[in-house]
């Protein structure tokens, strides 16, 4: 029996999905599937496990689009799986719920909330100011006609307008500086919790999402959204007040004037709602292609040099231009929209106007409104239509920045299943001794494909193992599920014989050593980089220690600033590179060594050199060593040699073993040997 399930994923997918998908989908599956219940199996950290138990189960028939966004928690991704007779699960639909402006704006609030009083005061001056400047026209026309009239009462009035205006002044000052203020307290703490979010995500999330989207999410999408508070939400509250008010003024004044000045406005706001809707999609789209087009340049830009060798220039230059060219077109309709949204504001605004002095200028002539009164209605009319449009204007502004708001809380809701194991287990003695019992693993990328297949294998402390094989044979795979940036599909890793998702994970990579195939350093001093991520107090005696250990100290010293020498990645050779990466690898002592071609960049000389050290550490104290090489005669003198294929394991043993036993290793030693004849 089939049954399908709807599972919150949202760091499976970028990008948008039209209705389309789940509809089509749903026709093509639905024969297959029986009884047909949809459940709710996960939810973001947002909505939290409570709020899914509380999502209605739903029948597969009355699943449709605008069902599902009203049952799910917005801002999230939910994939759509169908799962078979055998238990297997695959997708039949990935889709994003949106986020209204109640919820964007409640989430926007727990960010504020600890400044809370800011935001308080703010709205506080908002009302002192919206209520003086709403009470200015009606004492401006007052004040002519008392002083047509003559009399101490123009005195008074105009007493009371310079009051007014200094009210009225001071309290928008007020509002704009403590909006301001809750303006960036809105972006700094969006741009903190998206990157913490960001820094403790698995790796597999990474391998999906691309460093410009999510550069631009941090950047332009949190200054977009911050507009919320400080711009969009104070301009619209106060001009939502001077508009009610005015409205009430105007009814009072005359009803039968007052609704047909009403009537223009509820067309004015059905415009307004239609164009910020618009508006909000637009912002979406904009905000997607801007960042492909980030991607793009930032991926030109970072491989210059292959670009510059292959001339291809111009075959970059396009494929940015391409997305420039979404760009232009999505802006290019929103500039009509917005021309078509000012064009009807515009026209509606002169016919109020003309409207009241008809319709008013008949009620003079048949005596049933004074001419001040008509003279304050035309003022505040003005103020009605002139607060519609500030409202509209606002409102696209404020959809645009809900739209930018989605994709940013949907990263922050991300939780990473790792992060939970720093509440793991610190063993007592780490020895060293790594098992791999019947290791099974694909990549969420690429699910159908096994890169590792039942692996099965014993490390003892201090042994040191090579791992050769054949490019792609799963060899990187392998000591990945030993860092646990990535967790088996099926099978267990035990490290002393403790599983390995028992053990505080923080606390054993601090006992691992890695020197990865490419190493990259970061912007800081020589010093720095080797001491970096190393958990205790470093001196500087030990860093040059290290360094000698790592072969860099004399290409370190005859830098010009020696190990405060700012390191730029173009400024070191890869083998130099390496030599670093190995002295920081070799500075935390660690009881577990892995290095993954961790010297292919090194000449034999110094190769042999760094050899020696990798084995034990300073103290003497012994380590469990993995070498993954491609040059096999740097790992000769390894305890064991381990030869995969096509993630598996198929031979082991020494050196002399394997070439007895004239398998795939002996015949990759063979070939190295020919070509060097
Ligand atoms: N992040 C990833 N997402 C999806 N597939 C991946 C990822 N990393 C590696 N693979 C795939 O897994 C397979 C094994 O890759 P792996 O890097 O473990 O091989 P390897 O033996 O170390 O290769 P090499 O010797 O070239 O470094 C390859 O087919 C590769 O394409």
């Amino acid at each position: 029996m089939a049954s399908m399930h709807l599972l919150s994923t949202p760091h499976r997918f970028s990008t948008y999905l039209s209705h389309k998908p789940i509809s089509r989908c749903r026709r093509s599956r639905h024969r297959r599937t029986r009884h047909g219940l949809i459940s709710v199996r996960a939810a973001t950290a947002s909505s939290s496990s409570s709020s899914a138990a509380a999502l209605p189960s739903l029948s597969v028939d009355n699943i449709n689009p605008k069902r599902l966004k009203s049952v799910l928690p917005g801002g999230t991704w939910w994939r759509l799986e169908e799962e078979d007779e055998k238990g297997g699960r695959s997708n039949v639909a990935k889709k994003s719920v949106g986020l209204s402006v109640v919820t964007a704006l409640k989430r926007m609030w727990v960010l504020v909330s600890q400044d809370r009083w800011v935001v308080f005061i703010g709205f506080a001056s908002l009302l002192g100011a919206a209520f003086s400047e709403i009470c200015i026209p009606h004492f401006l026309a007052a004040s002519i006609f008392a002083a047509q009239n003559g009399g101490a009462l123009f005195y008074n009035n105009a007493k009371l307008l310079v009051l007014l205006c200094l009210t009225s002044g001071i309290c928008s000052g007020l509002r704009g500086c403590c909006f301001g203020i809750a303006n960036n307290i809105l972006v700094r703490r969006m741009r903190e919790t998206l990157y913490n979010a960001l820094l403790f995500q698995e790796i597999s999330f990474f391998d999906e999402e691309t460093v410009g989207d999510l550069t631009s999410r941090l950047g332009s999408d949190c200054q977009q959204v911050s507009r919320v508070i400080g711009n969009d939400l104070n301009l619209i509250s106060r001009n939502i007040l001077q508009g009610t008010g005015a409205l009430v003024y105007l009814l009072v004044l005359s009803w039968p004037l007052g609704l047909s000045t009403m009537v223009i406005c509820c067309t004015l706001s059905t415009i307004m709602i239609v164009h910020g809707r618009y508006q909000k999609k637009a912002a979406k789209l904009t905000q997607e292609y801007t960042a492909s087009a980030n991607e793009v340049a930032q991926e030109t830009l970072s491989l210059v040099r292959t670009v510059r060798v292959y001339g291809t220039e111009k075959q970059e230059f396009k494929r940015y231009d391409s997305w420039l060219e979404k760009l232009y077109n999505i802006s290019l309709r929103q500039s009509m929209a917005y021309g078509f949204w000012s064009l009807s504001f515009n026209y509606l605004y002169h016919s109020t106007q003309v409207l009241a002095v008809v319709i008013g200028g008949m009620f003079i002539m048949s005596g049933r409104i004074t001419a001040e009164k008509l003279t304050k209605f035309i003022l505040y009319s003005e103020w009605l239509i002139l607060s519609t449009w500030w409202i509209g204007d606002n409102w696209t502004s404020l959809m645009q920045s809900v739209g930018a708001s989605e994709k940013v809380f949907r990263l922050m809701d991300l939780v990473p299943s790792t992060y939970f194991s720093l509440k793991g287990r610190k063993l007592e003695n780490l020895e060293g001794r790594l098992q791999f019992l019947n290791v099974s693993f694909s990549y969420a990328s690429r699910p159908t494909v096994q890169v590792l297949r039942q692996v099965h294998l014993s490390i003892q402390p201090n042994e040191v193992v090579a791992v050769v094989g054949l490019s792609g044979s799963g060899k990187s795979t392998l000591v990945n599920l030993l860092l646990r940036l990535y967790d088996p599909s099926s099978g267990q890793i035990l490290v002393d014989d403790n599983p390995i998702d028992d053990i505080d994970i923080k606390w054993l990579r601090e006992r691992i050593g890695y020197v990865g195939q490419e190493p990259r350093l970061f912007r800081m001093d020589i010093s720095s980089n080797i001491k970096y991520g190393c958990p205790r107090e470093v001196s500087h005696e030990e860093v040059v220690q290290v360094a000698k250990q790592a072969y860099a100290h004399d290409f370190i010293s005859a830098l010009p600033e020696g190990y405060k020498t700012m390191v730029d990645n173009s400024l070191l050779s890869g083998g130099q590179k390496q030599r670093i990466a190995i002295a920081r690898a070799i500075l935390r002592e660690p009881k577990i060594l892995i290095l993954d071609e961790a010297t292919s960049a090194l000449d034999a000389e110094s190769e042999h050199y760094v050899k020696g050290v990798m084995r034990s550490g300073n103290n003497g104290s012994k380590r469990t060593v993995i070498v993954i090489a491609h040059r096999l005669s740097t790992i000769q003198a390894a305890d064991r040699i381990v030869v995969m294929d096509s993630g598996k394991i198929i031979e082991m043993g020494s050196h002399t073993q394997l070439i007895q036993k004239d398998g795939l290793y002996s015949r990759l030693v063979k070939r190295q040997a020919d070509a060097f004849e």
